[in-house]
């Protein structure tokens, strides 16, 4: 399997050639799971209710209200939007949250810092059964124990997925060609470097929990981990 992480900003600039990928990598019988983001719309939805955007780490401080927004945002316009991109090059796909339902389970992660805001606990096994070879999309949401919605990094959302569903490779898809050290995409990332570099602030916001990502799904099994703003060109690939 096959976790392809689609930021939102990256939704709108998906390029023939990674359609293409995709389109060979399915004939090729890979089972490929989609998590895709939405916080650039996130936060101009809030903008229009009046609400200032916080996020700590590229984790957003998510209220009541943000949680309503999330939802509607991620499961109505961007996996919609995302799943008819799809359709229009040829690619069958299925979007796994829609009428409510949720394959995602989790936990607070520190209400008190970032309300409702998540980390996943685990997945329902279903899921396979309802990607059934064709493209999963999968917004980073996960249902809390009491049937509350929680908001999650989609980053973490995909790796959390990546581990749990023993997957053989985790491509985060980003709007930048890979890590850049002074301006300079890096080819390898490890963790050791990667520590100085969030240190030195040369990583910084939305790249800090997709490193973050990229460790956690490899400490967790996952073999081959990319960040890359194409399919096919591997941009940094991450190693422990
Ligand atoms: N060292 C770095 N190398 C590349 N990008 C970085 C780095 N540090 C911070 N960034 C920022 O991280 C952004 C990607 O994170 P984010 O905007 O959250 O993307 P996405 O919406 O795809 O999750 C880049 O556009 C860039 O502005
Ligand atoms: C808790 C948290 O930060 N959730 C994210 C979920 C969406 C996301 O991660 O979208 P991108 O990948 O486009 O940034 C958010 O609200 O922005």
């Amino acid at each position: 399997m096959i976790i392809i992480k689609i930021g939102g900003n990256m939704v709108n600039q998906l390029s023939e050639p990674f359609y293409q990928q995709l389109k060979s990598l399915q004939n090729n019988g890979e089972q490929i799971l989609i998590v895709h983001g939405g916080g650039n719309l996130i936060s101009t939805c809030d903008q229009f209710i009046g609400q200032i955007t916080h996020k700590i780490n590229g984790i957003r401080i998510t209220n009541k209200s943000t949680i309503k927004i999330s939802e509607l945002v991620l499961n109505q316009i961007v996996q919609p939007h995302l799943n008819e991109l799809l359709s229009q090059h040829d690619i069958q796909s299925v979007m796994l949250n829609q009428n409510g339902q949720s394959f995602l389970h989790g936990d607070y992660l520190n209400q008190s810092i970032y309300g409702e805001v998540g980390q996943v606990t685990h997945v329902e096994n279903s899921i396979k059964q309802a990607i059934d070879h064709k493209v999963g999309i999968l917004s980073p949401l996960a249902m809390g124990n009491h049937h509350q919605m929680l908001n999650v990094n989609a980053d973490t959302a995909a790796s959390d997925l990546a581990a749990l569903l023993h997957a053989d490779q985790l491509v985060l898809l980003t709007d930048v060609c890979g890590v850049k050290v002074h301006q300079q995409m890096i080819n390898h990332l490890n963790y050791k470097y990667t520590k100085q570099l969030i240190q030195k602030q040369e990583i910084k916001n939305g790249m800090v929990p997709k490193v973050k990502a990229a460790f956690y799904a490899l400490q967790h099994g996952v073999h081959n981990v990319f960040i890359t703003n194409s399919l096919k060109n591997i941009g940094t690939k991450v190693t422990l």
